[in-house]
């Protein structure tokens, strides 16, 4: 079976060579030529646009920032609806808001294509291991001719509902993250204010009930003052307004996710946009004036 796969980023890049592992044929587009290099090595064909992806697959793969960039590449001037196949099926893994995947899904199915919804958790260690957890929302059916492929890069693939409940599932994922990364960082300027070292803070609770895949994961890039993304601040705060947006629209309330928000935006504006997301340890520090490192 053909694949295309669009957006060869942090993400896209590793999810797509697992793929390729698992016998499918790819052909890949990304806006930024130089990231399709890697998968032309292991065999898979380069189009030149969204269009000319659909055109040569059976299933299509998008993997881009945001809601405008699923729209562009889905719907827009030579996009995925100009070149589609009867059947064609699309399957969006980027993290975008649950109503733009609805937008999306409508305007594909007047033209005969299906679509799934299905975002991912994990990063990107866990996109390179294929030990992603997949959250899908869509027609049941589509989700079971489509599970083997998402399987393929993916510990876990669980069908959350309707189109959009995919990504309903990974807002909820996103304000646990992020809202877990606070709180880290929050206990460990207050242990390092107190003169304990950090260090020996987390070891000492990772495995208590404070312990979290969260801890594990980005505690260590905070000690070590590694903040490389992994998953860029300025990603995050896109996810935290499509959670505010979407609470807006239906009327709940994230009083915590707003905090967090407002915290990551004065990184961003600090000139942190492009840092890992564990940098919101940072804006702890500097109110602290305090470095958390070992
Ligand atoms: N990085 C993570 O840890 C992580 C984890 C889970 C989910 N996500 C989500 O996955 C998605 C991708 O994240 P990423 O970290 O890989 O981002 P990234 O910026 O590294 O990659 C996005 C890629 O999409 C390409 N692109 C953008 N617009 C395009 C277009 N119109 N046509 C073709 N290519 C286009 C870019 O050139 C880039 O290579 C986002 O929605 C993000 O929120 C990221
Ligand atoms: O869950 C994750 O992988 C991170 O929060 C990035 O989306």
């Amino acid at each position: 079976m053909k694949i295309g796969f669009i957006g060869l980023g942090i993400m896209g890049k590793p999810m797509s060579k697992n793929l390729v592992k698992a016998g499918y044929s790819l052909v890949v587009r990304d806006h930024n030529v130089s990231n399709e290099a890697e998968l032309v090595e292991l065999g898979a064909i380069v189009a030149k646009t969204p269009k000319e992806v659909a055109e040569q697959v059976d299933v299509l793969i998008t993997m881009v920032p945001n809601s405008p960039q699923v729209k562009e590449v889905c719907l827009g001037a030579n996009g995925i609806i100009e070149g589609a196949k009867p059947g064609l099926i699309v399957i969006d893994m980027s993290s975008i808001a649950p109503l733009a995947s609805r937008e999306v899904h409508d305007a594909l199915a007047a033209k005969g294509i299906k679509m799934l919804d299905a975002p991912v958790s994990g990063g990107e260690p866990k996109a390179i291991e294929g030990t992603l957890s997949v959250m899908v929302g869509g027609d049941k059916a589509v989700f079971d001719q489509c599970y083997d492929i998402m399987k393929a890069m993916a510990g876990s693939v669980v069908h959350t509902g309707d189109i959009g409940a995919g990504n309903v599932t990974k807002l909820a994922n996103q304000v646990i993250v992020a809202l877990n990364i606070a709180a880290m960082s929050e206990a460990l300027s207050l242990a390092t204010k107190a003169g304990v070292n950090p260090e020996l803070v987390y070891q000492a609770i990772r495995g208590g009930l404070a312990g979290s895949t969260v801890l594990d994961a980005k505690a260590p890039m905070v000690l070590d003052r590694n903040f490389k993304p992994g998953f860029r601040i300025d990603l995050h705060i896109k996810d935290l307004a499509n959670a505010l947006d979407t609470s807006h629209e239906i009327g709940a309330h994230l009083p915590l996710t707003a905090a967090v928000m407002e915290m990551m935006q004065t990184l961003k504006v600090d000139g942190q946009g492009t840092s890992d997301h564990s940098a919101l340890a940072c804006y702890y520090e500097k109110l602290a004036k305090v470095e958390i490192t070992r």
